[in-house]
């Protein structure tokens, strides 16, 4: 159970490149070099390529809004949202686009037939009630869910409305943040305790297997003392190697956590005159979270209208834009994500990559053989793209970089990649 699939490297959204397309046209090949080219078919294994779609669970007690924000920030997406506690019990999953303003400009620039965003995976998992980590509710099955993502979308309720039951009876946003970190914590130290129990019986035969269940116990044994405060795993500071020790855990409080305050229409414009969003914000910042404002119930009305619609009635609710851009972007970035372009003629393309990936790890997310056959990259940053207006005034100009297999990917490169099949 401990060892369960915590996966972070999801088969999900893969595509395979066409090596031998005829429309490549963002490189130049020579014999037997071969570009990246576009990306022309749906492919369903993972195993060619470095997956990194990530998934960003939605959590938070049960009939607070989680399926109405997950179908409205997912398109298409039909999980079952009504006002009765439990309604949701399997999870759902659904990829969402993650907007980016520089897509567009890229894509202008090299007059690309289309701009293709990169993706994060959001799942619907079912509400969560006191004594969770007991077996309560849907218990322990509701919490292996949780283990299986990389990041927590907590909805906290924050509206009135006396037709929505709340299974509390009242609404309390600190009250509510407090129960889904208790159980979390209990979840966590429950198989602490199990973990450290067969650890004593010590079965590493050689000194490095001796040395690594030696950082696991005392990674955990930190990890413990501070539960027992009441504090998440992720406050613990731990040694490069203990986290390495212990990851397979899938510890509930490790994940990062980003709050959302779901509230009423009538607060969207200034959610913070709304006692319990100020409350959630101080909470936020207490435990060094994200917070984002949303109406749910809003969201998922400007789903279900045209576009122009849309802008009509966020402007009578006093507001610019749809608040689902900015949960995407924040829950990105609290993935501790890094995007990075292919742009040419037929695309212009953004790519997740994890922050400190190399030039061929960041190649190995197009697909593997551009990774094994990596010889370099070249790299333009992405303001001296813009600055340039085009990738061969980039090169005149003397701004495009060859990048060898130490490069550390940067945030917003615009990349080329020369490999060898
Ligand atoms: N901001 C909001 N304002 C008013 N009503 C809302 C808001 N957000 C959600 N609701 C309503 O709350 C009810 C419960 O929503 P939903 O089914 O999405 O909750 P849930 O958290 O997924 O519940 P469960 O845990 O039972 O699956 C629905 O009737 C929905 O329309
Ligand atoms: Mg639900």
């Amino acid at each position: 159970m401990a060892r369960a699939a915590c996966a972070n490297i999801i088969p999900a959204l893969s595509f395979l490149p066409l090596k031998s397309s005829p429309s490549s046209s963002i490189f130049t090949n020579s014999s037997r070099l071969v570009g990246v080219i576009g990306i022309s078919r749906r492919f369903s294994s993972s195993s060619s390529k470095i997956s990194m779609s990530l998934k960003a669970g939605i959590v938070g007690l049960p009939n607070v809004g989680k399926s109405t924000l997950f179908n409205a920030v997912v398109e298409n997406g039909k999980a079952q949202a009504a006002n009765f506690p439990f309604c949701t019990i399997e999870p759902n999953v659904g990829a969402v686009a993650v907007p980016d303003p520089r897509l567009n400009v890229l894509s202008d620039l090299s007059k690309s037939q289309k701009a293709v965003p990169t993706s994060i995976e959001f799942v619907d998992i079912a509400g969560l009630v006191k004594g969770a980590s007991q077996g309560e509710g849907l218990g322990n099955k509701f919490l292996s869910h949780i283990r299986e993502v990389d990041s927590i979308v907590q909805v906290v309720r924050c509206f009135e409305d006396n037709d929505i039951v709340h299974v509390n009876g009242k609404v309390d946003p600190k009250a509510d943040i407090d129960v889904i970190n208790l159980e979390l914590v209990f979840s966590d130290m429950d198989q602490i305790e199990k973990r450290l129990d067969k650890l004593k019986k010590g079965k590493a035969r050689d000194s490095q297997s001796k040395a690594k269940e030696e950082a696991e116990k005392s990674g955990l044994e930190k990890i413990q003392s501070a539960l027992l405060d009441g504090k998440p795993a992720r406050s613990v500071s731990l040694t490069d190697y203990e986290k390495e020790a212990i990851r397979h855990l899938c510890l509930l409080t490790m994940k990062p956590i980003i709050y959302v305050a779901n509230v009423a229409e009538n607060d969207l414009a200034v959610p913070e005159d709304n006692p319990h969003v100020k409350e959630v914000m101080g909470l936020a910042a207490t435990l060094q979270s994200g917070l984002v404002t949303v109406s749910a119930q809003v969201e998922s009305e400007l789903s279900e209208l045209a576009l122009e619609e849309r802008t009509e009635y966020l402007t009578s609710l006093g507001v610019s834009e749809s608040g689902l851009g900015n949960l995407v972007r924040a829950t990105y970035d609290l993935l501790g994500l890094r995007t990075y372009f292919t742009s040419g003629e037929k695309e212009t393309k953004a790519w997740t990559i994890r922050a400190g990936m190399t030039a061929p790890q960041a190649a190995g997310v197009i697909h593997s053989d551009f990774e094994r056959g990596f010889i370099r990259a070249e790299t333009v940053a992405y303001n001296d793209f813009v600055t340039a207006g085009s990738l061969a005034t980039a090169r005149e100009k003397g701004l495009l970089r060859s990048e060898g297999k130490e490069y550390i990917v940067q945030e917003g490169d615009v990349m080329l990649f020369r490999f060898n099949v």
